[in-house]
């Protein structure tokens, strides 16, 4: 695993032939302690689930072949506050390196699901272009039904109202929720960017309609 920070660099580049080359994508991992989220960097990483993962804030780069292209992904796992205040859970310098971001909730911890919600409006409302960033909100710790204190209805309904992608996983249990995790996100980043060059399709066009009711309505 390599431990870099890299300015915010996400681009594709042409070959001479003008075939795709790399593509490279910053996602940022929120959420509240103890959710998985380093579970879930690890398994997207390495397939395995080590159960225990420190305090470590650390940005990864993981390369992957997807649909016949290289994505170079460059992934932060980053540390909600030990103060606890979800006002300075959420950063410009994060918001500004991400190209995506993907915000994890407990389903078995209704604080760590108020915290996402918190975090998805602090995005929402942040100034810059980065508050259209494409969100991906995980309800993690599937597994743990018995411990259910978030239903996943609830989890769908923020997802809906604020224009974020919405999976409930366990990444203890399952290596494949995990990838469509990264390959969902990975797709809202391609169509938030063909939607900057003003090259996306209607599938863009709807999103980017439904993002601006989402806001309005989140506000
Ligand atoms: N049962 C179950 N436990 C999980 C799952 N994902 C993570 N865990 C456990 O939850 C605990 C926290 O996981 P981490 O990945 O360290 O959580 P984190 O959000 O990175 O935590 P911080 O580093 O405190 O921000 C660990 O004991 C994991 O083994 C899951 O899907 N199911």
């Amino acid at each position: 695993m390599v431990i870099q920070v890299k300015p915010n660099s996400s681009n594709s580049s042409k070959t001479m032939d003008g075939s795709q080359q790399k593509v490279e994508a910053n996602i940022l991992l929120l959420g509240a302690e103890n959710v998985g989220k380093s579970a879930l960097t690890v398994r997207f990483l390495t397939r395995r689930f080590i159960g225990e993962y420190g305090d470590i804030e650390s940005i990864y780069n993981h390369s992957d072949k997807i649909d016949g292209r290289e994505i170079s992904f460059n992934i932060w796992d980053s540390l909600y506050p030990q103060d606890g205040d979800s006002a300075e859970s959420v950063s410009e310098k994060q918001l500004q390196w991400a190209d995506g971001i993907v915000i994890v909730y407990s389903i078995c911890d209704r604080a760590s699901f108020e915290v996402a919600r918190r975090q998805v409006q602090l995005i929402r409302r942040a100034k810059k272009a980065s508050a259209s960033a494409p969100v991906v909100i995980v309800g993690n710790k599937r597994d743990l039904q018995h411990q259910r204190a978030v239903s996943g209805e609830e989890g769908r309904l923020l997802a809906l109202s604020s224009d974020c992608g919405f999976f409930e996983i366990s990444a203890a249990e399952n290596y494949h929720g995990v990838l469509l995790v990264f390959h969902e996100v990975l797709e809202l980043v391609r169509e938030a960017r063909a939607l900057k060059k003003g090259t996306v399709g209607i599938k863009g066009i709807v999103r980017s309609v439904s993002a601006v009711f989402a806001r309005r309505r989140a506000e």
